[in-house]
């Protein structure tokens, strides 16, 4: 996937302007990271095509942005960051629907599937109101991959789940950007974007402010510079960056 140029936003609120990136190849796990209020959020919403957007949003050579809804949802799967709406479904329906437009069949043992594999098959038929944050958001990650887009914009999948789950989520995030998905997550914490990104873009105030892997993109000048913190960073006995803030780990 290839962003030119792209400038979106909300009818009183420009948000990103002129944004460009390198190629997003399929197989890659690229994070969006920046402080609150950055553009993150904005910048999935303009390649899922839920805000006006200017600019091109090239995969192959198909314009995301030129496409029909339809086609543009067969191509691009968004998990929100606050857990998916349709309290009333129970979970199988949730991930049922999302499979509807697909046309395959039979839909509930695929459903099944894509349950099976976040590890949630066992809440198929509890409401999604009567779910925990944590499972709100492993079923909303089965939602966003349930067709199979090549394209999966994950806003935040892991910022209710427990360290384990964490863990868990983001090795399953991993494996889908093996089977060749391109994927591009939006995350707070710093470490984890360390240890699981491929490439990391930074937002500031809806402008690029890096890209590049984690070892460069996550240095003590760019965190005083976007973020406004004094930060170490170092690398640990087995690899992992370390971010410590005044005497705190990251
Ligand atoms: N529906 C909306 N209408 C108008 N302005 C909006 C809307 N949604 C977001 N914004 C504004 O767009 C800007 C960027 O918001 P966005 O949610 O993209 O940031 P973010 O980097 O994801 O932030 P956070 O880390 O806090 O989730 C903010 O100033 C926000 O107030």
């Amino acid at each position: 996937m290839i962003i030119r140029d792209l400038s979106c936003g909300y009818p009183r609120a420009r948000v990103i302007e002129g944004l460009s990136l390198p190629p997003l190849p399929p197989g890659s796990i690229t994070t969006i990271l920046g402080p609150n209020a950055a553009g993150k959020t904005s910048l999935l919403k303009a390649i899922a095509g839920q805000i006006e957007t200017e600019g091109r949003i090239m995969l192959g050579d198909e314009d995301l942005t030129r496409l029909t809804a339809a086609a543009r949802s067969g191509r691009v799967g968004y998990m929100p960051q606050t857990a998916i709406g349709r309290i009333g479904l129970t979970v199988l329906d949730c991930v049922m629907t999302a499979l509807a437009r697909t046309g395959d069949a039979p839909l509930d043992q695929r459903a099944m599937q894509v349950l099976d594999r976040f590890g949630v098959a066992d809440l198929a038929n509890r409401p999604m109101r009567v779910l925990s944050g944590g499972q709100r958001q492993a079923v909303s990650l089965a939602v966003a991959v349930a067709r199979n887009p090549v394209i999966l914009l994950l806003d935040e999948p892991t910022s209710a789940l427990d360290l384990a789950r964490r863990h868990l989520i983001l090795g399953h995030i991993r494996a889908l950007a093996d089977e060749g998905h391109i994927v591009l997550l939006v995350l707070h914490d710093l470490a984890f974007a360390a240890q699981w990104s491929d490439r990391i873009a930074v937002l500031g105030r809806g402008r690029l402010e890096a890209f590049g892997t984690p070892e460069d993109v996550l240095t003590p000048e760019i965190l005083r510079r976007v973020w406004r913190i004094d930060a170490r960073v170092e690398r640990c006995s087995r690899g992992s960056l370390q971010i410590i803030t005044d005497g705190a780990m990251l």
